[in-house]
């Protein structure tokens, strides 16, 4: 897959702050790539770098191997965090309102298949729920029919039925050959969508790879969890654990082995659960805090 986009050698410098600090990527035709990384880490000031709406401090992004030029917005398609949208219309007014700015625009038939706007097209769009006005923004962000979406925190906000119903939505785009690019603070979210992520923390890369890859290269094994009031019998035991909230996770490469050697030593096993270590974790594991705080 040819590479869409060329991040080379970024940076973002404020009076008093780095926002972003020299970070350089590829991100590939077709790909969905994620954005990840804690408050103020520097994932909007990239992505507004990358949409072209935000002058670099240093460093440049290509579009297709050429620096980025006036005909780039006919080419990508933006979902911004706050649109303002045009009281008193409806949606189907808005699309047809928001068509007008471009050259060339999908049909609204096509935006309101592709976005499940069906039930909504003649409501006013201060009637809408979180999910629907998110699913209305996608519709603008798709109406030139672009090569490459960025949507920045798209499902923030949202209940965990409308974040679902919009993943599938952008499944539904990915398969279309178009390139994807979100920002996110949810690891599920990642997880689910992204071919490729970015880690980021205090303006630079951190990780890079594939959510699969990621977490083989760093985890070997499961997490064995269990109530943090166990934590003094396990420090005694001088096994090594993670708290994390009101729990302590012991990685195991073999469970039966764990398991065996925490009744051996009387721990009770009440509460106990085994899951897979997932991008949180591994966050967890880098930076030593947590996404979200
Ligand atoms: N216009 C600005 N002037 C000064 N500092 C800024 C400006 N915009 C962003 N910053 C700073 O740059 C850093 C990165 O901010 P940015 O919004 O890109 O982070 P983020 O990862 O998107 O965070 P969040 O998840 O909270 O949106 C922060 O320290 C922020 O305060």
């Amino acid at each position: 897959m040819a590479d869409i986009l060329q991040i080379k050698n970024l940076s973002k410098r404020y009076a008093k702050t780095v926002a972003v600090d020299d970070i350089s990527f590829n991100v590939k035709q077709g790909q969905c790539f994620g954005l990840l990384g804690p408050n103020g880490a520097g994932k909007t000031t990239t992505i507004e770098m990358m949409e072209g709406i935000l002058p670099p401090s240093s460093g440049e992004i290509l579009f297709e191997g050429k620096p980025i030029d006036k005909n780039y917005y006919q080419r990508v398609g933006i979902q911004f965090q706050h649109t303002a949208i045009q009281d008193f219309l409806t949606v189907k007014e808005t699309l047809s309102m928001f068509a007008n700015f471009y050259k060339q625009s999908l049909s609204s038939a096509q935006l309101i298949e592709m976005c499940a706007l069906q039930e909504i097209v003649d409501r006013d769009t201060r009637k809408l729920s979180g999910g629907q006005r998110q699913r209305l923004l996608l519709a603008l962000a798709m109406l030139n029919d672009p090569k490459i979406i960025f949507l920045d925190e798209p499902t923030t906000g949202l209940d965990p039925q409308s974040r679902r119903n919009f993943w599938q939505l952008i499944d539904n785009i990915k398969r279309q050959n178009k390139t994807v690019l979100l920002t996110t603070h949810y690891m599920d979210e990642a997880e689910s969508l992204c071919d490729e992520i970015v880690i980021m923390d205090t303006g630079k890369i951190i990780q890079r790879g594939t959510p699969n890859t990621l977490l083989k290269d760093h985890f070997d094994g499961v997490l064995v969890t269990l109530p943090i009031s166990i934590e003094p019998k396990l420090k005694s035991m001088q096994l090594d654990y993670l708290r994390n909230n009101q729990v302590v996770e012991i990685m195991s490469a073999n469970v039966d082995q764990t398991i065996r050697t925490l009744l051996e030593n009387e721990v009770p096993l009440e509460g106990m659960q085994v899951r897979s270590p997932n991008l949180e974790d591994l966050f967890i594991k880098l930076t030593g805090h947590q996404l979200r705080g």
